[in-house]
């Protein structure tokens, strides 16, 4: 998600303007990097401890030079610690160089256990009911200060461990990370109930709307940070605890976050980070007795099973947000050369991996030659390559696994018939690279146009009127974003009506904003992230029924 003003100025790629108020209102140049102040590195809090060498902190070196002190322990009642009783490591890799960067403690479900412990206990006495909206804004604006002072060293380990270009990850993740707080840290004294009068003389109703309690949060690899932000702050400015899993392929940035946490002076126990693999740790979560509320970005299949332990277990409330197969039309009456821009940067945006990618385009019949001949232009002129380097749009996959993910299913798409008209061919050499590919001449039925590929795999299809183009946009099981590109006011208004996903784009793409709901219909999820909607994830209702003047006459 990212706030931008965009130009093609950059010869070859995509050049983005943040918009976003936190940062310089300049062009970001190549000069722009050396006017963020010099990375330094910040005195340690001195108001934690790490317990033991197995949680002590490394140093990383990025490519820039820099040195990157990162906590490995788990991050339990404010302290980094081992843990309590497992000696797995969780290895991380950079995705540039495939080089192993450090190794971190996995939490273990005893882990959990404790996090939860620690997270219940700080929800009864220091947070919960227990803190003023005030204090809790306060507390959130001064973390995002903290991210915003250090936001070159996030968008650094940022890229080493996930690959996102680091000027990427400062502007986009980071900035809008930092809004996200702000955002919520504004709602955290403005959470309200309603006074309903039964009637005028005798009776009134209360709502309060209360904090649910231990929040169990598991995010996914491909925008670590921000959705880390996208969880934590509408919890925190609820009143809610927390119990964070990050992805054990990007776990860096959130145990480097957890630092803030400290400085920033919340009480122990009420952000907890527990790195830890899926099936320990997330499951751990999902199915514990004691928590409260699960919320979850990742892959359908997973969300299937985060639902399942909390119905298993005690019911607890779930928000899933899930995968995508999104749809990106473009009508004839379109401007299509801004619809081929838009279309690029669903696709390519993150590198594909984003579960908004427009991975499905559909022209109509009229324009398909002409807007195809556009966009392979613009999707030729992504700089693939590594994330330190200022140029690149667009850095590695995340990993091993997703990188043989994609290539399986350009694989497919070559063998079902579809025709590649950019792309398609392995890189030699280190790193998992793979360059913007674009299938023409698909099918319905084929792998390439059902499946959420997750990389930068696009599949262009045709249709020849309006009724059609809805019927395949809508022909997949999922229903989180979708996009349209028309100069018919009428029709953009018919067929955004007609879309079934939980945002609709007009004459843009991918485009996401703090204080504007995102989720998804079908099995792309449940709940809403972002805008006032999200607190509704975070909060319970209680409703207070108070008498002050009826007598019951008794028997009835
Ligand atoms: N909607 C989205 O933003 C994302 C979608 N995906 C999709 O999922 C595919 C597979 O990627 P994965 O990393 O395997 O996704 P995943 O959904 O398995 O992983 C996401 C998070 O869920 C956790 N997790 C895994 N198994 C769990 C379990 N049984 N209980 C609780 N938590 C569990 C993981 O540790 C991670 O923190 C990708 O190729 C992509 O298609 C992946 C990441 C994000
Ligand atoms: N595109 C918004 C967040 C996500 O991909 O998970």
């Amino acid at each position: 998600m990212f706030n931008l003003i965009w130009t093609r100025e950059l010869q070859n790629g995509i050049h983005y303007l943040p918009r976003s108020n936190w940062l310089p209102s300049t062009p970001l140049s190549s000069a722009f990097c050396h006017r963020i102040k010099p990375l330094h590195l910040p005195a340690l809090p001195r108001t934690y401890s790490t317990h033991s060498t197995m949680a002590a902190p490394v140093t990383l070196t990025s490519l820039s030079g820099k040195k990157i002190t990162v906590p490995t322990g788990l991050f339990i009642n404010n302290e980094f610690v081992p843990s309590s009783d497992s000696q797995e490591t969780i290895n991380c890799v950079n995705p540039a160089t495939e080089e192993p960067l450090c190794s971190i403690v996995a939490g273990s479900a005893k882990d959990i256990d404790l996090a939860v412990q620690a997270a219940r206990n700080a929800f009864k006495t220091t947070w919960g009911k227990n803190v003023t909206g005030f204090e809790r804004s306060r507390l959130m604006n001064k973390l995002a200060d903290l991210m915003e002072r250090d936001a070159q060293e996030l968008a650094e380990l940022e890229c080493l461990n996930n690959g996102k270009p680091v000027r990427i990850a400062r502007d986009f993740d980071i900035g809008d990370s930092v809004q996200c707080l702000r955002y919520y840290a504004g709602w955290a004294d403005k959470i309200v109930g309603q006074a309903i009068d039964i009637d005028q003389k005798t009776k009134i109703a209360i709502t309060k709307h209360e904090p649910i309690g231990v929040c169990g949060q598991i995010i996914p690899w491909n925008y670590p940070i921000m959705m880390w932000a996208w969880k934590v702050a509408p919890a925190l400015a609820c009143g809610c605890t927390i119990v964070m899993k990050p992805s054990e392929f990007t776990p860096l940035t959130a145990l480097k976050l957890s630092e803030l946490i400290v400085e920033a002076g919340f009480p122990p126990g009420v952000v907890n980070t527990v790195p830890s693999f899926g099936s320990v740790g997330g499951a751990a979560l999902s199915s514990h007795l004691d928590v409260d509320k699960v919320a979850f970005t990742g892959s359908t299949v997973t969300g299937r099973r985060i639902m399942e332990s909390a119905a298993k277990s005690n019911l607890k409330k779930v928000s899933l947000e899930l995968g995508g197969k999104s749809p990106n039309l473009v009508f004839e009456s379109a401007d299509l050369d801004q619809a081929a821009s838009w279309a690029a940067l669903g696709i390519l945006y993150n590198t594909g991996q984003d579960c908004t990618a427009g991975s499905r385009v559909y022209v109509q019949d009229t324009v398909y030659d002409k807007f195809i001949e556009i966009l392979v232009e613009k999707a030729k002129a992504t700089v693939v390559g590594n994330g330190f380097d200022e140029k690149t749009g667009a850095g590695p996959i995340v990993s091993k696994v997703q990188y043989e993910k994609i290539w399986t299913y350009i694989d497919y798409g070559k063998s079902e018939g579809a025709k590649c008209v950019l792309g398609g061919e392995k890189r030699s050499g280190k790193g998992y690279y793979v360059d913007p590919t674009i299938f023409t001449d698909v099918t319905p039925s084929m792998k390439i146009v059902k499946d959420e590929i997750f990389g930068p795999v696009l599949s262009v299809g045709k249709f020849s009127t309006e009724e059609e183009a809805i019927k395949l946009a809508n022909d997949t099981p999922y229903g989180l974003g979708a996009g349209l590109h028309s100069n018919d006011a009428n029709q953009c208004m018919r067929v955004s009506n007609a879309l079934e996903a939980g945002t609709v784009w007009v004459n843009q793409y991918n485009l996401l904003y703090n204080n504007v709901p995102f989720g998804g219909k079908k099995q792309s999820g449940i709940g809403r992230e972002l805008g006032s909607y999200a607190l509704e994830e975070y909060t319970s209702v209680k409703a207070i029924q108070w008498n002050y003047g009826e007598k019951l006459d008794w028997p009835i």
